[in-house]
């Protein structure tokens, strides 16, 4: 395997050093990398540049098998390793539904076929995703697909037996119920935040309860079994305040909160553009003043993307005809600089916490997230934090333009990402996999 010397990078922001990448790991560091790297060695400049470990994102939506035309796993992971990403987990809301051994070993075969990332496939709660039974959760466990997340995701498990009995049934392989807290009765017909807003556009609301009351009874069920739970995309102040004290009461709850909600309100639902419209909605700029409160205090333990790619026609008509969703893994960085880099709210270290180290860890994988020292596998991604972007969809690497930033300037720029000491992008564009 080729050795890449990556030289001048300054790991997490800090003190400029070399980084020596050998069979994929990182071999050394320090005056030693270029001491010891062999003779036929790759060199990258990158003085200047931030390295940071590759990153892990916990919630992405490749819609392969049967969404292939807004996106396909090869070209929703390219576009993963284009936003600095070495590992993505795949959401089961596919057709056929990940709801067994055999769909999430297709689509962890398609992931490895492609090589950009490592591919991990979200099992299904429920078969079918129809809430009513348990998918075969041991025979996805124990597939080649190793899985330890499982999502109905699009879909809130609502029933409290089927979620109890989901949460007592994944605690003997270490798995983690990821859910999607929308209660569906409360939530009928809804477009977008219930406020203000949406009783002055005349569209149907989609109270902050709704998500509230389900983590809330979520969070009891989990510690009443002693399981673990993880809350998507997390919209609310109120929310937090709840994942706060479950938190404190002990009970094994993470949180996870989209780039999207970070930055973006439900004023921009004024537009009656169906590209602002998500599931949970974009709330008031108090929610997202909260949400970045609690990413920076450790509340909310990640950022996951749940890119959501659609095809046009799903986007471009009225808002009540629109699909839900918004793509993210190409813009997921630049935002969280913009958020929470920039202001001062995180440093480098928290941003590798929680797009890299946590949803490793929450997703139990072993060779992600280990961080940049020697010995760690080489999972490397190294960005500009100073060039700032126009976003543009139609220039985007995935296969969808449901981007909600189009025309946005935002700061920062992926150069180079290594998965496990291989280059998958160099100067900002992928390296092509066929070698
Ligand atoms: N977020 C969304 O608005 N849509 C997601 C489903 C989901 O994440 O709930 C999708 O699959 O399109
Ligand atoms: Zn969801
Ligand atoms: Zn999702």
């Amino acid at each position: 395997m080729t050795a890449h010397l990556l030289t001048g990078v300054l790991p997490y922001g800090e003190d400029p050093t070399d980084i020596l990448v050998l069979d994929g790991a990182i071999a050394a560091t320090g005056p030693e990398a270029a001491a010891t790297a062999p003779a036929d060695v790759v060199r990258h400049d990158l003085s200047g540049l931030v390295a940071l470990p590759g990153l892990v994102d916990i919630h992405t939506h490749l819609r392969e098998p049967g969404g292939e035309s807004a996106e396909t796993v090869y070209s929703g992971t390219r576009a993963a390793a284009v936003g600095g990403y070495t590992a993505v987990f795949a959401m089961a809301n596919t057709s056929p539904v990940q709801d067994n051994a055999g769909v999430v070993e297709q689509v962890l075969r398609l992931g490895r076929e492609a090589g950009w990332v490592d591919v991990h496939p979200v099992g299904a709660v429920s078969a079918g995703l129809e809430g009513k039974h348990l998918s075969e959760m041991s025979a996805m466990a124990h597939s080649e697909a190793r899985v330890r997340v499982f999502s109905d995701d699009g879909k809130c498990v609502s029933d409290p037996v089927l979620m109890r009995r989901a949460l007592e049934y994944v605690k003997s392989f270490d798995g983690v119920i990821a859910q999607h807290s929308q209660d569906p009765r409360l939530t009928e017909g809804s477009q977008m935040h219930e406020g203000v807003l949406s009783a002055e556009l005349g569209l149907r609301g989609w109270p902050a309860v709704a998500e509230e009351s389900i983590i809330a009874r979520d969070a009891l069920l989990a510690g009443h079994v002693g399981s673990r739970l993880h809350v998507c995309h997390v919209s609310t102040a109120g929310s937090v305040e709840i994942i706060r004290w479950a938190k404190a009461r002990g009970i094994d709850v993470t949180a996870e909160v989209t780039p999207h909600h970070l930055l973006l309100t439900d004023e921009m639902a004024r537009t009656y553009s169906p590209i602002y419209k998500v599931n949970p909605p974009l709330r008031t700029a108090e929610d997202v003043a909260a949400l970045r409160e609690a990413l920076a205090d450790g509340t909310i333990d990640v950022v996951g993307t749940d890119h959501a790619p659609h095809p046009v026609e799903d986007k471009d008509c009225e808002w009540q005809a629109g699909a839900f969703g918004m793509t993210g893994l190409e813009t997921a960085l630049p935002v969280l600089i913009e958020t929470m880099v920039n202001p001062g709210a995180m440093t480098w270290r928290d941003l590798a916490r929680v797009m890299s180290s946590a949803p490793a860890r929450i997703g139990r994988l072993e060779d992600q997230g280990q961080g940049l020292e020697v010995g760690a596998p080489a999972n490397i991604t190294v960005l500009d934090p100073q060039v700032r972007r126009t976003v543009d969809g139609a220039a985007q690497w995935t296969h969808s333009t449901n981007t909600p930033y189009q025309g946005m300037e935002l700061p920062g720029q992926v150069l180079a990402t290594f998965l496990h000491g291989r280059p998958t992008v160099l100067e900002g564009r992928p390296v092509s996999q066929e070698a």
